[in-house]
């Protein structure tokens, strides 16, 4: 049973594919309530509230794969994630509308000064000529960031008679002429448009886009809105401007911090705020909820995800075909591992026969993976396998080839150390099954599955007797065995498959035979 945790608020009825799941546990708390064990949580379900740091992942050992129910990730390390091979997924679109909805209401109510006059009521006052506001239709509103929701305010803004001007370094010519808006520079948007909504993540380069500088180009009285991240505007460049009278009027949903407290913005009329509410309807937080509990259900049944931020996407049905080479991939990782008696410092890869038509660098990624399994003390998987084989020193190379040995499909993978070089190859049968065809210079044909022992011997008549021997008086079955040699009465090698590994004394009793020059267990 894995363990779920849910730190944030979110929709009970969205989790219904987690609670529905017998082999899930959902447990519904802050990550510093001291009733929660973090170390066996293996999921956790945040919105933008808890901070996932790399500190909190390290008291999570077994933390597999975190869960943003919403868009942004910037409240989750997401490259400490990787480096530990933790999975994160978000919900990209399930807020979008809600997210464009109260971006309108926000602009709507800045332009007619809804918030002022509805205090203003409630106190008992009734000044009409006060609240005189200004009509969307004609205005020129220009938006920073032309994703979903900077899509669908668009859609929005033009129904109301607006003109759109958009800022968007991937937003293509074409695609602005078939939403219906016009494609401008930043400094076009600063300088021409009455309205300036903000619609990017929050990055290195959109961190302060809209500041003095920015500001100083705006028409006076221009209206600004965020209701993207705190800190794509300025907030004390923006206060300066609506101090001396430039900005007309703010409209904001974040802040660079959250909740912003006593903050210099919060004084002025014309600032409207709320608490960050862009995504919180009954709606959004019903679809970014289901999207995530269905893709962490997803992830514990063993299939791909979909909407993960740090692993490269890979649909359903291709993620079918891969499947068999995925896992004959781990397999000849581990083989390697456990072989291979000194540092590699390379590992290339050659695919050859079906499998080229594949994805090939997601089965470089898992080969990776089983490489690592058991030889270092983090969880090695897609996500972080480049990177933990690049911190180690060892070069990964990919090659196709034509030559698949007279196989329909052919993975090979060689391990380079500073003496010798450990060649494993293996190949995928249609209802048959992984097989193991190479090894370390030997054509063979084995399940890599289970106990093995792979026994390098001389071939010399009687040893596969001496053996059985051995193994028969410890009372101990070999279910399978394959030899291979290269010329009669050279060097050979055996595999042998076991219920259960055999023990040191065993191993040894076979190591000390004549004709042995080397065992080595192998455990898939
Ligand atoms: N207030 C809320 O509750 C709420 C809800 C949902 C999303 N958001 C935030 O809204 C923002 C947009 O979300 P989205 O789903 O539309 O994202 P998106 O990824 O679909 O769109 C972001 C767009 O910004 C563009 N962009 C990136 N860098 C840029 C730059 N330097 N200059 C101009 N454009 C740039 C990208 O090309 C992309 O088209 C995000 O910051 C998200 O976190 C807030
Ligand atoms: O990035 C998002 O999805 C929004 O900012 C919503 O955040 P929330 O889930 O904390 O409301």
């Amino acid at each position: 049973m894995y363990q779920i945790l849910v730190a944030d608020a979110i929709s009970e009825e969205g989790l219904y594919p987690l609670l529905n799941d017998t082999n899930a546990e959902i447990i519904q708390k802050k990550t510093d309530d001291p009733e929660v064990d973090l170390s066996t949580i293996e999921a956790l379900l945040v919105r933008s509230a808890t901070k996932v740091t790399d500190e909190l992942m390290a008291e999570m050992p077994k933390l597999k794969i975190i869960a943003r129910a919403g868009v942004g990730v910037d409240n989750i390390d997401v490259p400490a994630a990787t480096k530990r091979g933790i999975i994160v997924i978000n919900a990209p679109d399930g807020n979008t509308i809600s997210t464009a909805e109260h971006t309108f209401a926000m602009m709507a109510s800045l332009m007619r000064n809804i918030p002022q006059a509805h205090s203003s009521v409630k106190n008992l006052e009734w000044k009409r000529n006060q609240y005189v506001g200004t009509e969307l239709f004609g205005k020129s509103l220009g938006i920073v960031g032309m994703g979903r929701i900077g899509s669908e305010i668009a859609k929005r803004a033009k129904v109301f008679g607006m003109s759109v001007l958009v800022f968007d370094p991937f937003l293509t010519k074409e695609r602005a002429a078939k939403l219906g808006v016009e494609s401008s520079t930043l400094d076009e948007i600063l300088q021409r448009s009455d309205i300036i909504t903000v619609h990017t993540p929050l990055t290195p380069e959109t961190r302060g886009i809209i500041n003095e500088e920015a500001l100083k180009k705006t028409k006076k009285g221009v209206r600004l809105l965020n209701c993207a991240r705190g800190g794509i505007i300025d907030e004390q460049d923006l206060a300066k401007y609506v101090a001396n009278g430039h900005v007309g009027g703010v409209a904001l949903d974040v802040f660079e911090t959250e909740p912003p407290g006593e903050h210099p913005l919060l004084k002025y009329e014309n600032v409207i705020v709320t608490p960050h509410l862009g995504a919180s309807t009954k709606e959004a937080q019903l679809n970014v909820a289901t999207q995530v509990a269905q893709e962490v259900r997803t992830y514990f049944e063993g299939n791909p995800v979909s909407n993960s931020i740090n692993l490269p996407a890979i649909s359903k049905d291709i993620y079918e075909k891969i499947q068999p080479f995925y896992q004959i991939s781990k397999q000849i990782g581990n083989i390697l591992t456990q072989c291979v008696k000194e540092g590699v410092h390379e590992l290339s890869i050659t695919y050859s026969g079906s499998v080229t038509d594949l994805e090939t660098a997601y089965l470089t990624k898992a080969m990776l993976s089983g490489f690592f399994k058991g030889r270092i003390d983090v969880n090695v998987n897609e996500v972080n396998a480049l990177l933990t084989a690049k911190e180690r020193g060892i070069t990964v190379g990919e090659k196709i080839s034509t030559d698949a040995f007279g196989y329909d499909n052919c993975i090979s993978v060689t391990a380079k150390g500073e003496e010798n070089a450990f060649t494993v190859r293996g190949t995928f049968i249609d209802h048959y099954g992984p097989r193991i065809v190479y090894l370390n210079g030997f054509n063979i044909d084995f399940l890599p599955e289970g106990n093995l022992l792979y026994i390098q011997h001389m071939d010399r008549p009687g040893v596969i007797g001496h053996v059985g021997q051995v193994l028969g008086d410890h009372h101990i079955n070999i279910a399978t065995m394959q030899v291979g040699r290269k010329q009669a009465g050279g060097e050979a090698i055996m595999v042998l498959a076991f219920d259960k590994p055999l023990s040191d004394k065993e191993l040894s009793l076979l190591n000390n035979l004549d004709e042995i020059v080397s065992i080595n267990p192998i455990i898939l």
